[in-house]
């Protein structure tokens, strides 16, 4: 499975490994790494005049030097900048006595019409923000406009966080090896990365499991043999049967975009419970979704005793006064043998907010059910605000942060959504589209995540399917999407997974 990200402490474990086994060393990785970028130079930027090299002190220079040298020796014109100078004995020094190019120092660099720029300053090794010449080299290239080839990251963007320190080079085209890092998917790093291709440099299958990396790119292939496909002699219930509470009388809607999602996204029954004062209107707009009277908890629980839903949906619609979130931990308190999963968005994560320690605790009961959460930015924030509020934090660890606390799946939304189990896997995910910015696009991934739990796929799994499913399905439809058009859109994408 290629879908690993590797932090770059986990990517320096997997070259130490590969080192460590054979028969490659050190130098032999970085003419592979130097080698993998200057073929993307030849094929995709074979008009470029001159190539200017831009190369940093540490290996990631180092593999400027080998890039630096291959395209002279293929009659590519090629200037060389450098800041500092690699370490006596590194590869980084092997790689610098074996290139013919001139060092000029980076202070000299100006692009010129036609070049093309190969970023070699920093690359995972980066530990400060860009200053001074550095920062220089990037507004200069900014300013002229000519196309930037980076090495392993645009120099500035962390590899482990996708932050973006001081400044950092926009590329064209980012070549990294073996497996992207996180830094790639995160915004704002994802911003600057272009395309990012992913260069074989002999590091093995096994040695990137071995580093022990726990976080993916979302992807079908990893997911799609857990998605559900109904049996031959299913019946409407044995597919999965969701219950989404409905809001008041002014606010409906939003349940029931997440229960449209989840009927098309492969839920056999799907029950919007409402208020009495809204049954008129729910009443009035849905067709195949079952409706019920549900004006308390005792009327829930009479539901889930009478109906034995798989998953419920708890949040599209509500609002974020605390009794809402104390009618939530009722539900989780009175859910043994009833239902077994709860999925928890909007002011139904925003209500538990005035409840944290009660909910975090409730969670962690045995009987409790299994909870996945869909947080966007705000309501991540008000749910988990110390964790939002630590800064040495990036999204991914939030998210996992997040997860072990409230012993859930959390999905925390945004362009570059990352999913997180409590027990420590997570995926960030690289389909999102900005057309998924519009009013209740989050009720329908609500809809859609309770949907595949109730058909038993695995919370984890069914949370990174929905996220991508959900995507997906924007990108189908296009340009002008609003919520209402997404269960219908997800027909095709549930087609597509199913064959
Ligand atoms: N054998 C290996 O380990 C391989 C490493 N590879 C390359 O090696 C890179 C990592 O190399 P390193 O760990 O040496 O790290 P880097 O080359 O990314 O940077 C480390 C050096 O830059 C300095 N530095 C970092 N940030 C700075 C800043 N903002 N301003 C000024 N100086 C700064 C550090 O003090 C250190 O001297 C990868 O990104 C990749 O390009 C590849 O060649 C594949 C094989
Ligand atoms: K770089």
């Amino acid at each position: 499975m290629a879908f690993e990200l590797l932090t770059p402490d986990e990517m320096t474990e997997a070259d130490r490994l590969t080192i460590g086994a054979g028969p490659v060393d050190g130098i032999g990785l970085m003419r592979r790494a130097g080698g993998a970028v200057a073929d993307l130079v030849l094929s995709r930027f074979a008009s470029a005049h001159p190539v200017h090299v831009l190369c940093g002190p540490g290996n990631n220079g180092g593999d400027g030097y080998v890039v630096a040298r291959l395209l002279v020796e293929s009659g590519v014109a090629v200037r060389l900048f450098a800041t500092g100078v690699p370490r006596a004995g590194s590869d980084a020094a092997l790689a610098a006595a074996e290139c013919p190019v001139a060092v000029e120092p980076l202070s000299a660099f100006a692009p010129e019409p036609g070049s093309l720029v190969v970023d070699a300053l920093y690359g995972a090794g980066l530990s400060k923000p860009l200053a001074g010449e550095v920062l220089a080299a990037v507004a200069r290239t900014v300013e002229a406009g000519v196309p930037v080839v980076a090495v392993d990251l645009p120099s500035g963007v962390s590899g482990a966080t996708g932050e973006v320190l001081g400044g950092a080079f926009k590329a064209a085209v980012t070549v990294t090896f073996a497996r992207k890092k996180p830094g790639h998917l995160l915004f704002p790093g994802r911003a600057h990365c272009g395309e990012v291709i992913v260069a074989d440099i002999g590091i093995s299958d096994a040695t990137v499991v071995a580093t022990g990396t726990r976080c993916l790119e979302n992807d079908p292939a990893w997911w799609r043999p857990l998605f559900p496909s109904p049996a031959n002699d299913a019946h409407k219930y044995s597919r999965g049967h969701v219950g989404v509470f409905s809001g008041g009388v002014a606010a409906t809607g939003a349940a029931r975009l997440s229960a449209m999602a989840a009927a098309r996204a492969g839920a056999g029954a799907v029950t919007v419970l409402s208020p009495g004062a809204a049954l008129a209107a729910n009443a009035a707009h849905l067709t195949s979704i079952i409706l019920r009277r549900s004006d308390s908890l005792e009327d829930a629980i009479a539901f889930l005793d009478a109906r034995k839903p798989a998953v419920l949906v708890y949040g599209p619609g509500l609002s974020p006064e605390p009794e809402v979130g104390r009618f939530a931990l009722g539900l989780m308190s009175h859910a043994s043998g009833r239902f077994g999963a709860l999925v928890l968005d909007a002011d139904g994560i925003t209500s538990l907010s005035h409840q944290r320690a009660a909910f975090f605790e409730a969670a962690k009961r045995p009987m409790a059910p299994a909870l996945v959460l869909t947080p966007h930015h705000g309501e991540f924030g008000r749910l988990f605000p110390d964790i939002a509020g630590d800064p040495s934090l990036s999204k991914l660890e939030r998210a996992r942060a997040a997860a072990a606390k409230a012993n859930a799946v959390i999905v925390y939304k945004g362009p570059d959504t990352v999913i997180a189990a409590p027990d420590g896997r997570a995926a960030i995910n690289s389909n999102g589209t900005p057309l998924l910015a519009t009013a209740g696009s989050g009720d329908v991934l609500s809809g859609i995540v309770a949907a595949l739990v109730a058909q038993a796929m695995p919370a984890f799994e069914a949370a990174c399917a929905a996220v991508w499913m959900h995507a997906e399905a924007a990108r189908r439809f296009g340009p002008g999407l609003i919520a209402e058009d997404l269960p219908l859109a997800l027909r095709e994408v549930v087609a597509r997974l199913s064959v």
